[in-house]
């Protein structure tokens, strides 16, 4: 970045002013800084940037060495080089108010003798010859006495992180407001690397958005722009312009581009060092950041006119306000969850995008109470994804084994709507989720083992889930015994062993003054794999779901109307794992809230309750009566079509680890022989007629001759409730 002479001078000034307070002459700086200059072309912020370390390191290091590098000062041949340096008073604050357009883009740390000041901190020693484009410094113990206490005082701190003050926040560079784009990205979220994590940070709650300052507007110092510390994290692009079938192998390599995030300045301290700003997660096409000047001046007619006055009312309405103004003219939003709804199919059952109502983005629900509020805010977090954009030769974008590319032949629709993807589930908020290894006793794990439990002469302790004997072959395959039994408990639940709550949660969180009777929940059959706490390693055959995505999968348009579909590009034998259904882990009650609003938003969700392992009798709590909701984050298993009773996949429940059966993976496992390109379908066992839910069951398009949700069968219900009121 080049500086016009007048500004290079006065910054030329501050360096020497700099180096003055390090004890270091006029003289000695003059040529470093020179050289400087011209070797950084003329950018004076890095030569300022960490209190002008670069520069007093070159000092140093020239000292050390008994002159300038190369044999000479290299500065005096160099014309265009005019430093015109004057002598001012020495000062301890070095920039006046006046100066504050000039600052340098980092603090400038000031040694003084009052002991509540100090160095400012140095980075890193590594980041710190990093910065020193002169190379390293060696000889700094051969500098002159003065520099080489100050040098190993700052040393001291590098190493011993005594309390170092900046006096000046950093000032990020220049940026161009109008080149910004805000994609509600959480980065935090995203792990690069597909080595399956050790089940206890599985449950991690989902964090919010991690954002490291970068970058401000010269013009506007009201504006900061963040962008979002993952550099890697938002990919890509997303046409699949002359997509071929990926083989799961995938060559392409998704184009990542640094997604920004937006942070305004309200307002801070005289200094800068506190400063209030708002955060945005909103979708940059339906939001303009509007005049900061019109939202005070709407603030002020809203809050202080009012006899309700309170901060955090203030506060509060300033977020509803800047929404309000932002999203005046938005006309569409999008609804990022339409494809997994249901009751809003077009007439040729496409799910088309909603044209939704103007609504708050930020913050909704504040008003209803300070005991509401945390909730509210995550919800909104949740459900606000409005633009993550997915690479269509791998949606997982590295976090599965295999790529997992995504095709639409029709060319109607490119790339499913945006979601998080996340290999394992992840508690939303309140979910109680326990790992406990001492809960895992001896008869939940087998600690004697070793190599492969399926290898030795006796079934282990973790067979003992399935009767004695393991549901897995030893070429991965469950059973076909143990699947047909899970394909027959699902399409015959009446004939299995069902349990009744007293007062269930479902009906609990659907009508809390009047809870109907408990439906029942179909008990089912558990697998129950090794694990950590087991002798045996990873390869072991009684390890299957925890060892990831084995086969070569890919995301489609479906001809058929139900938008998105999974299939296998592999020949699969019968009982070959598939993937999991990964998703935030709710409580039914925050299920319960999420399907209203989706609804309210004309957006659905398709979640599965973890009732597998509910007993007979007793109601579980509301934080233990558990689903998984992959609308906004989850993986492949979102993708899964249903199709009545003679689909190609089996959902078994597994149990990884956690021993009792309040949480567990769903998985799906091929219940027939599968061939390459057929789509993936399972039985998502819903009672179509079933009207209690906030969301009507979809309009079935699943083909089966067996179907008990298609347009004929509901003109049939039709018919059958005419019949009756009759
Ligand atoms: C878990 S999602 C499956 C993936 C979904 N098709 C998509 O595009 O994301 C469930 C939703 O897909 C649609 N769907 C699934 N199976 C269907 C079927 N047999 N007929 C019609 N729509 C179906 C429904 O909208 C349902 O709410």
């Amino acid at each position: 970045m080049g500086s016009s002479r007048g500004n290079r001078n006065s910054r030329a000034r501050r360096a020497v002013k700099a180096m003055k307070l390090l004890g270091i002459s006029r003289e000695q700086t003059t040529p470093v800084l020179k050289r400087l200059v011209e070797l950084y072309d003329d950018n004076w912020q890095l030569i300022e940037a960490e209190s002008y370390r670069v520069l007093a390191d070159a000092i140093f290091d020239e000292q050390a060495n008994g002159g300038p590098d190369n044999g000479g000062d290299q500065a005096q041949g160099q014309g265009e080089l005019d430093l015109e340096l004057e002598e001012t008073s020495t000062m301890p604050e070095m920039f006046t108010p006046e100066d504050d357009d000039q600052r340098p883009s980092t603090s400038l740390a000031v040694v003084r003798k009052d002991p509540d000041y100090h160095i400012g901190a140095p980075r890193s020693r590594a980041a710190r010859s990093r910065a020193n484009p002169l190379g390293p410094n060696p000889a700094r113990a051969s500098s002159p006495p003065h520099t080489r206490a100050l040098s190993k005082q700052m040393q001291m701190m590098d190493e011993d992180f005594q309390q170092p003050v900046f006096l000046r926040e950093p000032k990020p560079e220049p940026v161009d407001m109008d080149a910004v784009h805000c994609l509600n990205v959480q980065p935090g979220l995203i792990h690069r690397s597909r080595k399956r994590s050790a089940p206890s940070s599985e449950f991690l709650a989902l964090p919010p958005p991690e954002q490291t300052p970068k970058q401000i507007s010269e013009g506007d110092k009201n504006r900061t722009i963040q962008h979002c510390r993952n550099r890697e994290m938002p990919t890509l692009s997303v046409e699949p312009a002359n997509s071929t079938m990926n083989n799961g192998m995938g060559s392409g390599v998704g184009n990542m581009q640094e997604v920004p995030c937006l942070d305004v300045d309200l307002a801070s301290s005289p200094r800068g060092d506190v400063k209030m700003s708002l955060k945005f997660s909103v979708d940059p096409s339906k939001f303009h950041m509007p005049d900061l000047e019109a939202v005070f001046k709407m603030v002020e007619k809203k809050c202080l006119h009012s006899s309700d006055f309170s901060i955090h009312g203030i506060l509060t309405e300033m977020c509803q306000c800047v929404v309000q103004l932002g999203t005046e003219h938005t006309v569409e939003h999008n609804t990022q969850s339409d494809i997994v709804g249901n009751g809003s199919l077009s007439e040729n059952g496409i799910n088309r995008k909603q044209k939704a109502r103007e609504e708050p983005l930020v913050l909704k629900g504040l008003e209803s109470g300070p005991a509401n509020s945390t909730l509210a805010q995550q919800h909104h977090l949740a459900l606000s994804i409005s633009r993550i954009i997915h690479d269509v030769t791998d949606i997982s974008k590295g976090e599965e084994n295999l790529r997992i590319s995504i095709i639409d032949e029709s060319g109607r629709e490119k790339c499913p709507p945006s979601f998080y993807y996340m290999p394992t589930n992840a508690v939303f908020q309140n979910a109680l989720v326990s790992i406990s290894l001492a809960k895992i006793g001896a008869e939940d794990c087998c600690s004697e083992c070793f190599g492969n439990c399926l290898r030795a002469p006796a079934p282990c302790a973790c067979a003992r889930e399935t009767g004695g004997d393991y549901a897995y072959t030893l070429d991965g395959l469950v059973k076909p015994a143990f699947i047909d039994e899970c394909v027959s408990m699902n399409r015959f639940p009446e004939e299995h062993h069902r349990v009744f709550c007293k007062t269930c949660p479902l009906e609990r969180s659907r009508n809390q003054a009047s809870p109907e009777p408990c439906r029942g929940h179909l008990v089912r059959k558990f697998i129950k794999e090794c694990w950590s706490k087991c002798g045996c390693n990873m390869q072991c055959g009684n390890r299957v779901v925890q060892r990831g995505i084995k086969c070569n999968l890919q995301v489609f348009f479906t001809e058929e109307g139900r938008a998105w579909g999974l299939r296998t590009l592999d020949d699969l034998p019968k009982g070959t794992f598939i993937c999991e259904y990964a998703g935030e882990i709710l409580t039914n009650a925050e299920l319960h809230e999420r399907a209203i609003q989706n609804m309210q938003n004309a957006r659905y969700t398709r979640p599965i309750l973890l009732d597998a392992g509910w007993r007979s009798g007793g109601a579980p709590k509301d934080e233990e009566a558990l689903c998984l909701d992959g609308t906004f984050y989850g993986n492949v298993g979102r993708f899964i079509n249903h199709r009545c009773c003679d689909a190609n996949l089996a959902m078994i429940p597994v149990e990884v680890e956690a021993p009792d059966h309040q949480y567990y993976h769903v998985a799906f496992f091929t219940s027939k022989k599968v061939e390459a390109f057929e789509e993936l379908t399972w039985d998502y066992g819903i009672d179509f007629d079933d009207e209690r839910w906030p969301v009507k069951a979809f309009e079935c398009l699943c083909g089966s001759r067996y179907c008990r949700g298609g347009r004929r069968h509901l003109l049939r219900k039709e018919r059958r409730s005419r019949a009756t009121a009759r």
